[in-house]
Parts: structure tokens; sequence; C-alpha cells
């Protein structure tokens, strides 16, 4: 279908004329021509189900590379199942292709797909330079009837007040003449292709009527679950970022609440496992941070976009951001405690990439770790199965030395930091290892019976404290302020100096000091 000529009598679907199950019709049998721009994570697995479900998309992407792998039937996206054979599938049927030149999609296309990076400027505004470079394409390409729909997540009002206006100068078109409706793409790495094809009510939110019906039209055929019509593409917009900001937000307090695990010497995450038997509690885990080019970037589509203050918003960024230095401060301590300076430590770090599984580093609080360890003088390593810590300007380490899948000579660390749990971390043979302190940010690692000194960051589910059966850090502290009045003997660090040294592992992720009963900085 896709040999068709870019003046073929295609079908426009935005202010159509045909009845209902006809333009239905035309969607699905080719005649209504789709271009997705974008083919990454998201745009790939999205131009595969588009193809599957109408037989005649063209992908766009800046990227060769991408555009080749595509038109060889293959996916360059790694860990999404069902993928590769759906783009070999479409790819060998005429049904999906790639290309990189945007205009000339955009003159065959009726229905324009926008899936590119919304990303962050360095001073933390959107950076929508991708999507308007993109509607450059597009513009090159409209006519009038067709849909424009952007699946990018974008700050509240960019559809009406952005990407329409920015259409319609750049292609002459009037404002009516074309539809633009915000659609989410509500789906996550790991499980992209069910998520597209249904897994979650799709949104649809148009600028004007015509747009919204033309949207619901375009993903009723293709998802097989709901469309959820809202009342215009802002309301879609703030629904997308709402729902990453609920996320971060979330993550921020089981961080927060994270931190008491040491002084109560309990694991919060068992309390939080309790809690969450109930189902209007929602404990998220804790963590090292949040990153992602999602859930870290999206309160600033509200933050640096709009006037409105958003302190809760705001402070949870800052809660979030600050864990790398937590954990960071826990390891050294744990270092301490063994006996050797972080300043003069060998670190190897487990996992770059922001989450388990995904060939993603943006904004990952793996790469805030390396950074804060360097900063402290430490030596690190770095080992991760997707991507090469040499990329990233930290040592290698290979994955095979460490699980013995390799002869040769174990290395050996001062301390270890489980920042991202691949599953292939499984394999670690821990007790060949020198025996070093292990910081596990995830709760991923049972090192009982191991010779090493392991701190599981707001304990285990299972029930562990962070220092498992050491005395807590947090007794010592207590302890410290019921003695305060205790004499200090020669030779005995002072209970001040003490309560200092484990405060610096009790302060809160947003630096401000639990001992503090002024209210001062309390939160
Ligand atoms: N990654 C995720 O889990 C989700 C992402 N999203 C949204 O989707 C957007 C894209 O995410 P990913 O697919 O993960 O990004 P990605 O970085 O994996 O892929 C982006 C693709 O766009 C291409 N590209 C860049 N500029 C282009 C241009 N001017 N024209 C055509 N192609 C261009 C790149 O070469 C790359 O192949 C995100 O920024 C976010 O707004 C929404 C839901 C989930
Ligand atoms: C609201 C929501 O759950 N959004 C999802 C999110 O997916 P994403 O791939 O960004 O991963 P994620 O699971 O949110 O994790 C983001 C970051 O947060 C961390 N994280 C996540 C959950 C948690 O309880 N604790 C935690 O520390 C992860 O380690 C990671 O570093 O963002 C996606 C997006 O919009 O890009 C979205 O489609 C996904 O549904």
């Amino acid at each position: 279908m896709c040999s068709g000529d870019p003046n073929a009598d295609s079908v426009a679907l935005y202010d159509s004329t045909h009845s209902d199950p006809l333009q239905r019709e035309h969607l699905t049998n080719g005649q209504t021509p789709v271009a997705v721009y974008g083919l990454g994570k998201m745009g790939l697995p999205l131009a595969a189900v588009y193809a599957e479900t109408t037989g005649n998309v063209t992908g766009v992407d800046v990227d060769p590379t991408v555009v080749e792998t595509v038109n060889a039937g293959r996916s360059h996206v790694v860990g999404e199942p069902g993928l590769e054979e759906l783009v070999t599938e479409q790819v060998e049927s005429g049904r999906l292709e790639a290309t990189t030149d945007g205009p000339t999609a955009a003159e065959r296309a009726r229905i324009h797909v926008i899936i590119v990076p919304t990303l962050l400027t360095d001073d933390r505004k959107p950076d929508l330079a991708t999507v308007e470079a993109v509607a450059d394409d597009i513009a090159a390409g409209l006519a009038p009837g067709d849909l424009v729909i952007a699946e990018s997540t974008l700050p509240p009002g960019t559809c009406r007040d952005v990407l329409r206006p920015h259409l319609a100068a750049e292609s002459g078109l009037e404002l009516d003449e074309f539809g633009v409706a915000f659609c989410p793409e509500r789906t996550s790495s790991g499980t992209a292709v069910r998520d597209i094809r249904g897994q979650y009510p799709k949104v649809v939110g148009g600028v004007d009527g015509e747009s919204t019906r033309a949207a619901t039209v375009v993903y009723d055929e293709l998802s097989t679950n709901d469309v959820r019509q809202v009342s215009d593409a802002t309301t879609a917009e703030a629904v997308k970022v709402f729902e990453g900001v609920y996320r971060d937000v979330n993550i921020a307090l089981a961080n927060e609440l994270g931190t008491l695990a040491d002084e109560l010497g309990i694991s919060v995450r068992e309390a939080f496992a309790t809690a969450n038997d109930l189902p209007m509690c929602q404990l998220h885990d804790p963590g090292p941070g949040v990153g992602g080019h999602c859930i870290p970037y999206y309160p600033y589509f509200l933050l640096s976009w709009l006037e409105t203050p958003l302190a809760l918003t705001e402070t949870a960024r800052d809660v979030n951001d600050g864990m790398a230095g937590a954990v960071v401060d826990r390891l050294a301590a744990e270092l301490e405690a063994d006996g050797t300076a972080l300043a003069e430590a060998s670190v190897l770090v487990l996992g770059l990439t922001y989450r388990a599984g995904v060939e993603e580093t943006r904004a990952s609080p793996a790469l805030d770790v390396v950074a804060e360890l360097e900063e402290r003088g430490a030596d690190v390593a770095a080992v991760d199965p997707l991507v090469d810590p040499d990329a990233y300007g930290v040592g290698r380490v290979e994955l095979e030395l460490l699980t013995g899948d390799r002869a040769g000579e174990t290395p050996a660390f001062d301390a270890a930091v489980l920042v991202t749990a691949h599953e292939e971390f499984d394999h670690i043979s821990w007790g060949d290892l020198e025996p070093s302190v292990v910081v596990d940010t995830r709760d991923e690692l049972d090192l009982a019976g191991t010779d090493h000194r392991s701190y599981t960051l707001a304990g285990s589910r299972n029930g562990r404290p962070p220092a498992g059966d050491r005395e807590s850090v947090a007794g010592t502290a207590v302890d410290a302020l019921a003695r305060e009045d205790a004499p200090v003997t020669a030779g005995a660090t002072s209970a001040e100096s003490r309560l200092e040294e484990s405060a610096t592992d009790l302060r809160r992720t947003d630096g401000t000091d639990p001992r503090r009963t002024d209210g001062g900085d309390d939160v």
C-alpha cells in the first residue's frame, strides 16, 4: 500500500462528509495514509500498531540508522515483547515503511502523529524545539482535512497556543482547515505494544469538537480499550502531565518516609507493603532518585510553564533530586564504619540506566551517584548490561567477571552500590567477591551469609532494617540523645559528634535535619 503515488486520491478524516462507517473503512483499508514522526522507544511500537490497523504508515525519523533498521524489518528498540515480530510483519507486507524525509511523508499523509522527545532546556524549561521541527515538516505537506495528533507529552495549552498556530502559519492554511488533537501515550517501556493496543483507556482531546471526533474514530479503531474524550486538548495535556506529577510526588513521599528506617530501626518497605493493604494507600518504592525523560521532566511542564506556585510539586522534585546525594552519604558512612574513607575507596556502581531493562540514561540517578562519588574522590567503575560505562566516562567492569561466567581475575572493590536492578545482576556470585560495603538502593540483594557489610535503603520487604542485624544507626543516635548529659570519657567520641556523624545519615533527602525541633526546616 505504501507504494501509493503521493498524489493518489487519499481520503481525509477531518471535516469528512462521509458516513462514520465509510470513514472507518477508509482508515483501515489504507485510503487515509498515516505518518508517524519519531521512531524511538514509543514511536516505533506506535507506528507498528498504526500499520497493523491502517495498512498505510510512513514512519519518519531523523536518524538514518533507525530508518534503515526499520526498513530491514527489524526493531532497534530492545526489551519490547512482540515488537520485532510486529515490525517485520508490517514492513514485509508493505504496510509500514520508514524515511528521513519528513516533508514528503507529510505530503502523502492525511493523519500526522507526533511522538518525538519533549525534553527540558538547561534551565529546566520545556523544550519544544523537536516538536516544532516536526511541525515544520508536517506543515510542508499539510492539506485541508488533515488531522494532526500529538502523542508527545506537552505542557498544557501547547496544542492550542503553539502547535496549531505554528502549523497554520507555516502551511498557509486557516486554523479551521485542519484538525489538532492531543492523545497522550499511556505506555511504559517493556510493555509498549500491549499498552498501545489497549491496556488503558485512550484519552482524546481536540482543539475543536471536530478534531476530538476525528481522533476518536482513529483510536476507536486502533485501541481495543475505551476512548476517553475530554473537553479539549488542554485538558488532555493536563491529564498526562498530572499522571506524571502524581508519580513524582508519591515517589518523593516514599523516599522521604524511607529515610525514617534508620531512626526507627525498622524496614519502611515492610511498613509500606502493609499500609498498602488499604485501597486508598499506594505508597511507592523508595529508591536512589527518579530518572527517565518523563517523570522527572513533567513537573517542569507546570513549574516552568505556568504562573501558579506549586510548592508540593517543587519540593517533591527537590526530595527526589537529593536521593543520589543521600545514597552517597550513606555509602560514605558505611565505609567509614568499615575503616575506609570514601575518598580512598574504590566503588562499583551497578546499573547506569534509569530503570531496569530499559536502554535509557536520560536523568538517570545512577549518573548522579557516579558524579557525586567522583566529586568526593572515590575511584568509580560501573557495570550495566545495556549501556557501555565508557560512554559515560566511567571505567567499565565486565559483568561476566562478576558472575563467574568468564575466567579471569575477579575484580575487588571497597564498596558496591546497586542503583538499577537489571535482572542480569541476579547472577552475580556475591559470595565469591572480596568482602566489601554494599548499598542496595532497590532491595534486590540478599547478602545474608556473606562477608559483605550490606545496607538496604529503607530496609527490605521481608522486614530486615537497613543495616540488617547490625545495631541500627538510629539506635546510636537515639541513645546518644538520651545520654546527652552523660560524662564524655576521654577518647570516646562525644554524644554530639556521634549524633552529628549519624545525623548525616539521618538527614532527610531534602537536606533538612530531622533533629531540629524548632520547626524551622522541618517539613
Ligand atoms: N519513553 C516513555 O516511556 C514514554 C514517552 N512518552 C513521550 O514520548 C516521547 C518520545 O519518547 P521516546 O520514544 O522514549 O523517545 P526516544 O528518545 O526513544 O525516541 C525519539 C525518536 O525521535 C527521533 N527524532 C528526534 N527528532 C526528530 C525529528 N525532528 N523528526 C523525526 N524524528 C525525530 C529520534 O531520532 C528518536 O529515534 C517522550 O518525550 C514523551 O513525551 C510518553 C509515554 C511513555
Ligand atoms: C504515571 C506513570 O506511571 N508513568 C509511567 C512512566 O514510566 P517510566 O518509564 O518513566 O518509568 P517509571 O516506572 O515511572 O520510573 C521513573 C523513575 O522513577 C523511579 N521509581 C519509579 C517508581 C517507584 O515507585 N519508585 C521509583 O523510584 C524509577 O526507578 C525510575 O527511575 O512515565 C511514562 C511516560 O509518560 O513517559 C508513562 O507512560 C508511564 O505510564
